[in-house]
């Protein structure tokens, strides 16, 4: 598929109509953006996507410059060589004193060689490379910086927790506490009590190293979470009134789009509050990031369900297990667990269309498995079928507090049509053993894996706040941890692939139906949806 360029000011999208285009109005992220993002999906241009003015980055006065001035310099970005850079305090306070970190005296650190990340360094986005592709887009790399702007005696920390449960989030809060403390001598964090809200209707709890020394051991989050009640006022006069000037916040797409309020917020009232993000969701729909915290826990707490599927399944003639799994709009968590199980039969998730009757159809393939091998078992994430569901249901579209759709449970409706389906039409008896694992699965505490990861992210979320750099996310990318613009993750949702390779070895790995009758159309609705996506973020950014 080619995407042309109509005239200056507008650009033709195939099968779409021309979107009209003012340059000036462009973020300067969609630049950089839209060409990875084609490129990711093997769209390719007839010339790249180059806007008129020259993108700017800005290098800040720790990174190596020859012609430095005021603690900050913009730098050219070569040709194809993109940093998408985070902000720092000094952008909105350029008198702003530094100091030198003390992590170098601290015990953990004062042997280590290189204590401090180089300024120069940065994380490519894409590592998949040839010879002649651009250098591409490149994110600074986490860690400890030489210089931090804040002394330990000046910093009260807080910390608040978002959104759905995670394994994982107490075992970030605790790192965050003791990295504060154990690196930088801060004592000074108080914990936000029940999400967002919390700022402006509770109070707050002294976190220190003590209080927070084996919550990592328990489900769920210490300071409790919510939906809704961002209040970006509120919130911020509230972190005024409280002193407060390092603000971590844990949480999915939605709090991250708070998080990226709060900072634009702070950067108007021109106060020194670094805001940081942790991104956590169990969904693993953060773009960008190679995987969320949590995700390998519930995974592997996955298995327990399936398991027990299999046997209900397997020990009764014509056994039909069903599990449902999280995932409203990713099926990242059925894919995986899928994958890591073989026991799976057919795996059903948001992105994949299926459809029930008739040759290549779900009910076929159930009735194929049960001929051949006595029993058959199927895994699904919550947000797929749900257009039939909802067709089925008449329901109308109900929101929980933060306006996220609240889905209808495809589990018993899938139950319930197998049933009818082989009991009414098929005449044949069947034995269904339906699972709902889901809160179950959110609920216990992370793995040793995670525990390890969340770690990681907390330090490195602690350095970047001590370093002055506020407004981002933290995470891994390509197994390096930077830091990202807040903007950056909240712009798309991390989906499966159909496309994709991940996808392709759990079909050949269950041999379930793709339920792709024409596989150059699903290439076309994929290649379209990203069109649209590109179409929607222009005139949602005009
Ligand atoms: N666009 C937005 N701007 C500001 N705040 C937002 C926005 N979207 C959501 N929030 C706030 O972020 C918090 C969490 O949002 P939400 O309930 O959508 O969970 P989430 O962070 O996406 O996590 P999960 O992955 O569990 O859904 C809520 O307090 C909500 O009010
Ligand atoms: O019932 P709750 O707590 O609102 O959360 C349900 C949703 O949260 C998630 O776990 C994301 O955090 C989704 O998978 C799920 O749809
Ligand atoms: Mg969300």
């Amino acid at each position: 598929m080619e995407l042309s360029f109509c005239n200056a000011s507008s650009l033709r999208f195939p099968h779409t109509d021309s979107v009209p285009l003012h340059y000036c109005s462009i973020p300067e992220s969609f630049h950089t953006f839209s060409n990875s993002y084609l490129a990711s999906k093997s769209i390719s241009l007839r010339r790249p996507l180059i806007w008129p003015q020259p993108r700017l980055v800005r290098l800040r006065a720790e990174s190596v410059s020859p012609t430095e001035s005021n603690g900050s310099v913009d730098k050219h970005v070569d040709d194809d060589f993109i940093i998408e850079d985070v902000p720092h305090l000094t952008d909105f306070l350029p008198d702003l004193p530094s100091y030198p970190n003390p992590l170098k005296r601290s015990q953990a650190y004062a042997i280590v060689k290189e204590t401090f990340v180089n300024p120069e360094d940065v994380v490519a986005k894409d590592i998949i490379v040839q010879k002649d592709s651009p250098r591409g887009v490149h994110f600074r790399r986490a860690g400890p910086r030489e210089k931090v702007f804040f002394t330990p005696e000046e910093v009260r920390a807080c910390i608040v927790t978002c959104g759905g449960l995670c394994p994982g989030i107490n075992t970030v809060i605790r790192e965050i506490v003791c990295g504060l403390k154990n690196m930088y001598g801060v004592d000074d964090v108080i914990g936000i009590q029940g999400g967002y809200r919390g700022f402006y209707s509770k109070n707050t709890l002294d976190l220190t190293t003590k209080v927070v020394t084996d919550i990592h051991k328990r489900g769920g989050t210490f300071l409790q979470t919510s939906r809704g009640g961002h209040d970006t006022k509120k919130i911020v006069d509230n972190i005024q009134d409280r002193g407060i000037n390092q603000v971590y916040i844990i949480g999915g797409d939605g709090t991250q789009k708070g998080a990226a309020a709060i900072h634009k917020e702070v950067e108007k009232r021109g106060i020194k509050v670094a805001v940081a993000g942790i991104p956590k969701t169990i969904d693993n729909d953060i773009a960008v990031i190679d995987k969320s915290f949590g995700f390998d826990t519930a995974v592997e707490e996955a298995q327990r369900a399936i398991n027990a599927a299999h046997v209900e399944a397997e020990s009764m003639e014509n056994g039909v297990g069903i599990v449902k799994l999280m995932g409203r709009y990713s099926g990242f968590i059925a894919m995986l667990a899928t994958l890591g199980n073989r026991d799976v039969d057919c795996c059903l998730i948001p992105e994949s269309p299926f459809f029930l009757e008739g040759p290549g159809g779900l009910y076929e393939y159930v009735e194929q498995r049960l001929k051949e091998n006595g029993h058959v078992l199927i895994v699904l994430a919550e947000g797929a079928g749900q257009e039939y569901v909802a067709q089925s249901m008449q329901a109308f579209q109900e929101k929980d507090a933060s306006g996220n759709r609240l889905l209808l449970d495809v589990g018993l409706w899938l139950t319930q049509h197998i049933k009818d389906h082989f009991t009414n039409i098929r005449k044949m008896t069947i034995n269904m053993k339906y699972i709902d694992p889901t809160y179950m699965i959110r609920a216990i505490p992370s793995n040793a894996s995670d525990n390890i990861y969340c770690t990681l992210l907390a330090q490195s979320a602690v350095h970047g706040a001590m370093a002055g750099f506020t407004g981002f996310t933290v995470g891994p990318v390509n197994s390096r941890h930077a830091y990202i613009p807040i903007d950056r993750v909240t712009e798309t949702t991390n989906t499966v692939n159909l496309t994709g390779r991940m996808w392709a070895r759990l079909l050949a790995s269950t041999n379930q139906p793709s339920f792709i009758q024409d596989s150059q159309a699903v290439r076309e609705r994929v290649d379209k949806q990203t069109i649209d996506a590109i179409h929607n973020m222009i005139i949602n950014s005009t």
